[in-house]
């Protein structure tokens, strides 16, 4: 890299063009007029034409010259744009040009008509860098690291080994002390209800999960054991933990956007780089009304400032 990380700028991806994703962008500049000299902004030509005019930020036009950006009107080539400016936001990262990525919301029914074969950005940004990613959600009161994510309900049990466990386990340490916390207090939801209840309500806590979590307690004390997945995030908002670690998808995002759904911000950890999102999709419904609310994507510019630093 020919500069301090520090230095770079930030890549952002329009999303889906037909979204709110450019909607928030433009709020954000508006709001934090900092943004416009760090970021570089990724999209559709003619709108950069008009942002670059109304903010003065750097762009990257990517697509037809001649794209026409219908908001609230979804198109496979609109899709299609929005997957190019995450390629090029990815290589560009790899280049040396961006220190990290904050990506605009897309949608999975859209993208997979252009034959985009991942299961989200997350995986998409994974295979571009390489390394193992973890997906992880910052919000105001709570810090959660998902152990297993895109996958159905009824693989998470096999998925979730020792192995996985250790890596969301230490990802959520890195992240605490990335926050700044000396010694990371890190609670662990087991996977049945009441944590298993000692084997009256399922084995895998006793059996893979807790053995797991009693080795890696011996460099991290403040690791909990397996805890009812019900009351942890209670806890968590109480003060006990600093980063919950939840079993599956739902168990985690459940509490996390009922409570901090304009807040939280989407993590991508383990990469080479750092990839924040907001916590919302393209609310198609929105785009181009000047409704969106902006805060999660300005809490994702934020986080990504934070993780960057
Ligand atoms: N699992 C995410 C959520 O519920 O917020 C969302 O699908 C986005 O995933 P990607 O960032 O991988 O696209």
């Amino acid at each position: 890299m020919s500069a301090p990380l520090d230095k770079l700028p930030i890549a952002i991806t329009c999303g889906d063009p037909a979204g709110v994703g450019p909607d928030v962008i433009e709020s954000a500049l508006n709001k934090d007029a900092s943004l416009a000299t760090e970021a570089v902004v990724i999209g559709p030509a003619h709108w950069l034409e008009d942002l670059h005019a109304r903010t003065g930020v750097r762009t990257l036009p990517v697509g037809e010259a001649s794209f026409d950006m219908k908001p609230g009107l979804p198109s496979v080539e609109g899709a299609a744009l929005a997957l190019e400016a995450m390629g090029a936001a990815a290589q560009g990262c790899q280049a040396g040009r961006y220190r990290g990525v904050v990506t605009g919301p897309v949608n999975k029914h859209w993208l997979n008509q252009t034959g985009f074969s991942f299961l989200g950005q997350t995986e998409f940004f994974a295979e571009a860098w390489g390394g193992e990613p973890t997906m992880a959600f910052v919000g105001e009161k709570l810090k959660v690291v998902l152990a297993t994510w895109h996958m159905s309900l009824r693989e998470v049990p096999d998925a979730l080994d020792a192995a996985c466990l250790e890596k969301a386990v230490a990802r959520a340490y890195d992240l605490a002390k990335l926050y700044g916390v000396a010694e990371p207090r890190i609670g662990v939801c087991g996977l049945n209800p009441h944590a298993g209840e000692q084997g009256l309500l399922g084995n895998e806590e006793i059996e893979v999960m807790n053995p797991a979590l009693d080795r890696l307690r011996e460099n991290m004390p403040g690791l909990s054991s397996c805890l009812p997945g019900d009351t942890v995030f209670y806890r968590q908002l109480r003060g006990d933990f600093d980063v919950v670690v939840a079993a599956y998808h739902d168990q985690g995002l459940a509490a996390l956007k009922t409570l901090e759904f304009d807040r939280a911000v989407n993590v991508t950890l383990g990469l080479p780089f750092v990839r924040t999102s907001p916590d919302h999709g393209t609310a198609f419904e929105l785009a181009g009304q000047g409704r969106a609310d902006v805060g999660s994507f300005a809490a994702a510019v934020r986080v990504l400032r934070e993780l960057t630093a």
